[in-house]
């Protein structure tokens, strides 16, 4: 039961952004319509777009049935992601009367249900958080846009902060490191461990166009590298999940996989860019890497589980949480480099800045 806050205190809505999943298999063409008509994701015009969706989707479906007959039916995005909430309103509970509410990108609840829910609870104020800690147009910016037209639309005009993205984010860091060091116990048994921090991969032509969300990623591998404080780890940073003919960013994690088959050596693999467990961690590193692993001569295989729950990063959640509301304004705040604020629309936000990349429009 999370924690019930004193009447009379600041209500505070904490928005958690997630892409979202089908909770059965009749809810995966639409769902995958959703993902493929998302402008963000498929850079057509409308007309066009629509088209291609609706293809897509249909072909795409048969091949996502066979992951998600693997976990049931269904995708437990949603319960993880609701677990989380209510960690997060326990860990708040000093911080006002904190709600937490879920708007998924592409499958239930999607910003409009959730826009209701809030207005009708009528907090003072509103928190948007991804539960991305690396920045995307592709993720982040989508969800914050299709949130502010959801708003618009029915009027809930509050006072609202956004974070921006937590890829170095301390509390982050330290339950990912804790979960990848339990995992190279049992692998160095095997052999001196290969560590693979392995990413939702992305279209290279979106990255080239000025996405920080692969730089964003290195960076929370590096935090992690510098954490574990091993000395001569081995490591690599890798990109998963390639759907479509375009080239994705690399190198990929089916690659590395052959490769740490040709060297015998047992790998670690570390989902970076996820928060709790769905399709991409369950199936795909969980059973398809495994067996290609393991069929490849690679000695022993462990697919680290998402941080999730676990206290470090419900704090770490918690802390920006704080950070945002102790800065005036409608501040953004971008955890790119510990704690800075994110101008309006992203633009000249550091974590672009310091790629050298044009700066963002994400709204
Ligand atoms: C870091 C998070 C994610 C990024 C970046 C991202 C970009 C992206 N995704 C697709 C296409 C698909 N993604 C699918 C599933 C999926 N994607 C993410 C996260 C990111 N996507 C999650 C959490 C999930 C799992 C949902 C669940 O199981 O509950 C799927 C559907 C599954 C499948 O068919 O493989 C597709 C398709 C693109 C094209 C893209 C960037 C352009
Ligand atoms: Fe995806
Ligand atoms: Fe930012």
């Amino acid at each position: 039961m999370p924690f019930k806050a004193p009447a009379g205190r600041r209500k505070i809505a904490i928005v958690l952004f997630n892409l979202g999943g089908p909770d059965r298999l009749e809810s995966l063409k639409p769902f995958l319509f959703n993902l493929f008509n998302d402008p963000a994701i498929m850079r057509v015009p409308g007309p066009v777009r629509y088209l291609l969706a609706k293809l897509i989707s249909g072909r795409r479906a048969k091949v996502a049935a066979e992951i998600y007959e693997k976990m049931g039916g269904g995708s437990p995005l949603l319960p993880n992601t609701v677990a989380q909430a209510r960690a997060l309103e326990e860990a708040l509970w000093d911080e006002g009367e904190v709600r937490c509410f879920i708007a998924m990108r592409y499958w239930h609840p999607m910003s409009d249900e959730a826009v209701a829910e809030v207005k009708a609870w009528n907090p003072d104020e509103v928190v948007l958080l991804p539960l991305y800690p690396q920045f995307s147009t592709t993720t982040t910016a989508s969800s914050v846009r299709v949130w502010h037209e959801a708003a618009a639309k029915v009027g809930l005009v509050k006072p609202t902060k956004l974070i921006c993205c937590y890829p170095t984010e301390p509390g982050f860091i330290t339950a990912n490191a804790r979960l990848v060091r339990e995992a190279l116990v049992e692998a160095g048994k095997h052999g001196t461990p290969r560590v693979l921090f392995s990413a939702h991969g992305l279209p290279e032509k979106v990255v080239k166009d000025g996405d920080p969300y692969q730089w964003q990623c290195e960076r929370t591998a590096e935090a992690l590298v510098k954490e574990l404080a091993i000395p001569d780890l081995d490591w690599v940073s890798t990109y998963q999940s390639r759907v479509g003919p375009l080239k994705w960013i690399g190198p990929s994690t089916d690659d590395e996989v052959h490769r740490a088959g040709r060297d015998r050596v047992p790998l670690v693999v570390v989902p970076i860019a996820f928060v709790s467990e769905h399709s991409e961690t369950l199936v795909e590193i969980g059973d398809e890497y495994r067996h290609l692993a393991l069929e490849n001569g690679v000695p022993h295989f462990t697919a680290v589980p998402t941080v999730s729950v676990s206290p470090e990063f419900i704090q770490g959640l918690a802390n920006l949480v704080r950070q945002v509301r102790a800065a005036g304004g409608d501040a953004k705040v971008c955890n790119a480099f510990g704690t800075r604020l994110c101008p309006a629309q992203f633009s000249g936000c550091p974590h672009a800045k310091a790629t050298g990349r044009q700066a963002l429009a994400a709204e």
